[in-house]
Formats: C-alpha cells, sequence, structure tokens
C-alpha cells in the first residue's frame, strides 16, 4: 500500500530550468493514493496538471489560499489584505513586472505574486504596515504577498478532513519555504537536495538528489517498499 502524497510543484516535480519532468507522467497516473499538489502557483496550473494525469484534482493553490476536493472549490484566503499591500507598494515606487492581467496573476484568487527581481525591502515594509494581515513568502520562484494565516499545511488539514484522510498519513515533498506548513502536517517529509534552508531544517528527510531525481527516489522507495535515499 502506498501513502497518500502531498507533494510541491516548482523544483520538485521540475528540472532545474522550471519544466515539468517527464517521469510526473510515468510515476503519479497509476500511484494507488490520493495525490494532492499543493502549490504557490494559481488554481488553473495544478488543476491543470492533475487533469492532464487523469487524476482527481485535489488542489492546494495559492500557498493554501484555494483547495479543491476533486468536486468543489474552497476559498481560505481573503485578497483584499495582499491587494492593499501590493497598492502601497506601487505607491511606495515599487514595479509590478507582473502585471494583474497576466498570466502569473489573473486567477489568483488570494494573493498576488512578484518576480524575484521585486524590491524584497519594501515588500517586508508594506506588508508589515499591514497589521499582521499580510506575510511575504519567498519560495525561490516568486515573493507572494499572502494573507496571514493561510498555508499550504492548514489547507492540506483541510482537504484531509473532506476527503476523509488522517493528515499524518500524507507523505510530503517540497522545496523552500513554503512547503514547511506542509512538511509539519504530513507525517513524513522529504526536502529535495535543492531545497531552501527553511524546507531542509522542518523535513524528516533531506535527500541526496535534487528537484524531480530526488522525488522520484522516494516515489520509487514508496512504491517498492524501501527507504528512500
Ligand atoms: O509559484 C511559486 O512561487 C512556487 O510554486 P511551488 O509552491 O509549486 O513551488
Ligand atoms: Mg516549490
Amino acid at each position: 500500500m502506498v501513502p497518500p502524497l502531498a507533494l510541491d510543484i516548482d523544483g520538485t516535480l521540475t528540472t532545474p530550468d522550471h519544466r515539468m519532468d517527464p517521469r510526473v507522467f510515468e510515476l503519479l497516473p497509476e500511484w494507488d493514493a490520493p495525490v494532492v499538489f499543493a502549490t504557490g502557483k494559481a488554481f488553473p496550473y495544478p488543476v491543470a496538471l492533475a487533469h492532464f494525469l487523469g487524476r482527481p484534482e485535489l488542489v492546494i493553490a495559492e500557498n493554501g489560499g484555494v483547495i479543491h476536493d476533486g468536486e468543489e472549490t474552497t476559498f481560505l484566503g481573503d485578497p483584499a489584505a495582499p491587494r492593499a499591500a501590493l497598492e502601497a507598494y506601487v505607491e511606495q515606487g515599487g514595479e509590478v513586472a507582473w502585471p494583474a492581467d497576466g498570466t502569473v496573476n489573473r486567477w489568483r484568487e488570494t494573493e498576488v505574486a512578484l518576480p524575484l527581481d521585486a524590491d524584497e525591502s519594501l515588500l517586508r515594509a508594506v506588508a508589515d504596515e499591514a497589521d499582521g494581515a499580510v506575510e511575504v513568502v519567498d519560495t525561490g520562484y516568486a515573493y507572494h504577498l499572502k494573507p496571514a494565516g493561510i498555508d499550504k499545511g492548514r489547507a492540506l488539514e483541510r482537504l484531509s478532513m473532506v476527503l476523509g484522510i488522517d493528515p499524518g498519513s500524507f507523505v510530503a515533498i517540497g522545496d523552500s519555504e513554503n512547503d514547511v506548513s506542509t512538511f509539519t502536517v504530513a507525517g513524513d517529509a522529504y526536502a529535495v537536495a535543492n531545497a531552501d534552508q527553511a524546507a531542509r531544517d522542518a523535513a524528516d528527510h533531506v535527500l541526496a538528489r535534487g528537484y524531480m531525481d530526488g522525488t522520484a527516489d522516494v516515489l520509487t522507495a514508496l512504491a517498492n517498499g524501501t527507504t528512500p535515499e
């Protein structure tokens, strides 16, 4: 019996140059337990991934702001404070390289994302001005201005409840600080070798290999009943 999986996408199922690794399409379609894609990306991305894998759409998007249980969509976050923080960022001279109508942000319903060359100190300053309502997350792929108290781990607890699964039965794999909360909720957590320090510290195991090489090592070992390296 294989365990349910909570899988980050960027840095975990991808190659170093941000492409979906083809082994995703070999290892996941037949996985004989629930597979939840838990990502910072906007809702359509993980839905499309699940769809094209032929799997139920079990999705945590926007760092936990949106979940989909295969039938219903639930919003756990309110975008008002992050959007106000973005306005303050622009008013104070910050540049918005990913516009509201671009593909990164146009379907984002609870938070906003900015590229890694955004002004980090200004982002943190406008988040601080929001009196605890906004947090900045650095995923290694983007900065996210998200509602405080929203994270992938809480979303996994909520989704597990709906699915009738013990959240502690999940094996989680991820690469960055936005996976720390997932690692805390899941029963067993693996950081791929490219993971940032926060993810490494929170994981139960740090893998020898990075990106999908590391993830494939875990999936193959779990399927064979052996211990991943
Ligand atoms: O979109 C991002 O910033 C990161 O996405 P991820 O959570 O799938 O790694
Ligand atoms: Mg990631």
